[in-house]
């Protein structure tokens, strides 16, 4: 038994060799090796590797508590906690049935536990890396400032994205402690625009897999792949398939670098701990030709499979998620293009624990952003005209969730509220005598109006109050656009919501300047402040990051089973109930990013109540303070004490 389960763990590890060699130290000399206990309920065949184990764990036990768990409050004997793990007490020990070892140059190596210079003399002893480190011992506060320091020195954003890359397989405390105490600072690197450049160069940057990659080759076989991953017990997955990467569209396998950036966000942002996140691409191929021919290009050379290939792809994903992960596990879906995203949202909404990020997660954010800029202008939402730039995944989430709320408002149907807002595509206005030629999704906005080809002209004849732009299009809020906005609306809302900063519809300075400063303004990927006629302005960043990780850790904390659209409506409202006086007195329609951990936990709280109050909730009994609960589920990324 115990050979079967270090063959696993060799199998599953490629740090092998000293798998076998630290396992055979602790044997040796039992209190040596960094023990840790990954999961303690004794199922099945496990039980006997337990009792096996149990003399030889006995007195390394300690060790493994102090390296496991992180130093949260303890909901109570025996009790699986949101990760499903069951906590340690006086009375009731965690025993561990899996173990994984690593002491000495294999600590080192290993991002989960290696601290650097941060061990101390005591644990270089411990621990067998006395030597393999200079004699200096520093604090983690000092190597975040070392590492501040260094990334400002690189000019280039591409190579602060490796540097930080690079952190991450390295020392995962590290990088999570430096994401979220400069979270202003490092997002714009992480995520959207870099992110969006990683991904371009996804195959020339490449150096560790940090996903799963689930290619046409592993049809048949997807279990089997998820079980590869070394972590079991997953919570949130963001899987794309790369055809519609940001604004930049098909990248195929190296959309990559988006779900491994969403996921980081999750952990800094709204406290997900790393282990239970797992990063999936899809690979169908692509049909980028450059990405073809090049010879750095990581995923399958071939066009993009479509129709029943493509549908029993992602079917055996879904189910194999469910089958090794259970109902609890949030699929996050990013990145697809329109035609799936639709489909597959409504395929497995019922089913699975699914949600698009590009349609809900986006739609929650700029909804918060309207009903807090609705402060600035005056009105309610249903004495507002909305009029988009693009009526795919976000243009229509947006407007279908802002007509849900106004329905809720004002008790109309919402196939009246619909009627208060109207979007362009490629060819003009949505209007109904185009219905026949419409995607389905694009139905539902195609109100009676005479055909109008540009967007200014359709600005120039609904005279929108709120002008967002969701086409993935850059430089589509001309001068002309925004004057017109700006001549007969006295604040005009504009947002730009296209990413990363070069498919922006327009600027921020370009919005401010245009409208001579009256414009409230904000975009999806982020903009310095912009001097206009001696006054600052500062745009707001509406992006979605401000929503999924709260929202996901809502799902998390309550166990739910299904998202409904009113968790969404929760998440807006969470948000836009954080902007304070003092935002809005300096024209914020969103709160600060730095605030982002705290705004994490009212969303979290927001979504979970409303997950409990819809029957959705399987963690029962409910916390009686849902904020304070999210808050103490939170990772957090100081180092532990290895004893
Ligand atoms: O990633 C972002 O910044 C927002 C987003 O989901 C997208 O643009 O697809
Ligand atoms: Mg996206």
């Amino acid at each position: 038994m115990i050979s079967l389960k270090a063959g696993s763990f060799l199998q599953n590890n490629s740090t092998s060799f000293s798998g076998i060699s630290s396992f055979s130290h602790s044997q040796r000399k039992v209190s040596a090796p960094v023990v840790v206990a990954l999961n303690s309920n004794g199922r099945g065949g496990e039980r006997k590797f337990k009792a096996l184990m149990e003399s030889t764990l006995k007195e390394i036990r300690e060790g493994a508590s102090a390296l496991d768990m992180d130093p949260k409050p303890n909901p109570g004997a025996g009790v699986e906690d949101v990760y499903g793990e069951d906590r340690a007490t006086e009375d009731q020990p965690v025993t561990p049935w899996t173990t994984s070892v690593a002491s000495g140059y294999s600590l080192l190596r290993d991002p989960h536990h290696n601290k650097g210079l941060a061990f101390t003399d005591k644990e270089r002893d411990a621990h067998y890396v006395r030597g393999l480190l200079p004699p200096a011992v520093v604090t983690q506060e000092l190597q975040e400032k070392k590492l501040m320091h260094n990334l400002r020195q690189y000019q280039v954003p591409l190579q602060r994205y490796m540097a930080l890359m690079d952190l991450q397989e390295r020392n995962q405390r590290l990088f999570y402690k430096l994401l979220i105490d400069n979270v202003e600072e490092l997002l714009p690197v992480v995520y959207t625009p870099t992110v969006g450049e990683a991904c371009q160069k996804y195959g020339s940057i490449f150096r560790r897999p940090q996903g799963l990659y689930i290619s046409l080759k592993e049809k048949g076989k997807i279990l089997e792949v998820l079980k590869n991953w070394p972590e079991k017990k997953i919570q949130v997955i963001v899987v794309t398939d790369g055809e519609r990467i940001l604004g930049l569209g098909d990248l195929g396998c190296q959309g990559m670098g988006i779900p491994v950036g969403k996921l980081a966000l999750y952990t800094a942002l709204g406290g997900v701990r790393p282990s239970s996140c797992l990063p999936v691409t899809i690979d169908v191929g692509t049909n980028n030709e450059e990405l073809l021919k090049d010879e750095f290009y990581i995923g399958i050379r071939q066009k993009r499979a479509t129709g029943q290939e493509y549908s029993e792809l992602l079917h055996e994903f879904m189910c194999a998620v469910k089958q090794n992960y259970g109902e609890k596990v949030l699929i996050q879906f990013e990145d697809f293009a329109n035609h799936n995203a639709f489909e597959l949202l409504a395929k497995y909404r019922a089913s699975h624990l699914v949600f698009n990020d590009d349609i809900q997660g986006t739609a929650s954010v700029v909804l918060a952003g309207v009903v807090a800029a609705l402060k600035l202008v005056g009105g309610t939402l249903a004495e507002h005209t909305f009029l988009f730039l693009g009526a795919g995944e976000a243009g229509t989430g947006i407007a279908e969730l802002i007509a849900l709320e106004m329905s809720k408002q004002t008790k109309a149907p919402i196939e009246e509220t619909r009627k208060k807002i109207w979007l362009v595509d490629s060819k003009g206005l949505i209007v109904s005598s185009r219905m026949e030629s419409l995607q389905h999704f694009k139905k539902p906005w195609a109100h009676e109006h005479e055909p109008l080809k540009t967007l200014l002209d359709a600005v120039k004849a609904i005279k929108p109050t709120v002008l967002i732009g969701s086409s993935g299009v850059g430089k589509t809020f001309t001068k002309e656009v925004v004057e017109a906005m700006a001549s007969f609306n006295e604040r005009p809302v504009i947002f730009a919501l296209s990413n990363p900063t070069s498919q922006s519809e327009c600027t921020a300075e370009q919005a401010y300047t245009w409208s001579k400063g009256r414009a409230i303004f904000a975009s999806g990927s982020p903009f310095d402040p912009v001097e206009c006629n001696g006054k600052v302005f500062v745009p707001g960043q509406a992006n979605n990051a401000y929503i999924f990780p709260g929202f996901g850790l809502g799902l998390v904390i309550s166990g739910a089973i299904r998202v409904h659209d009113d968790m969404l409506l929760a998440a807006s409202e969470a948000l836009a109930g954080q902007v304070t006086e003092d935002n809005f007195d300096k024209g914020l329609i969103y709160p600060p990013f730095c605030n982002i951990r705290k705004i994490s936990a009212e969303i979290a709280a927001n979504v979970a109540s409303k997950a409990y109050e819809l029957g959705l909730a399987t963690r029962l009994p409910r916390p009686a303070n849902l904020v304070k609960y999210a808050e103490s589920c939170m990772y957090s990324p100081v180092y532990r004490n290895y004893r």
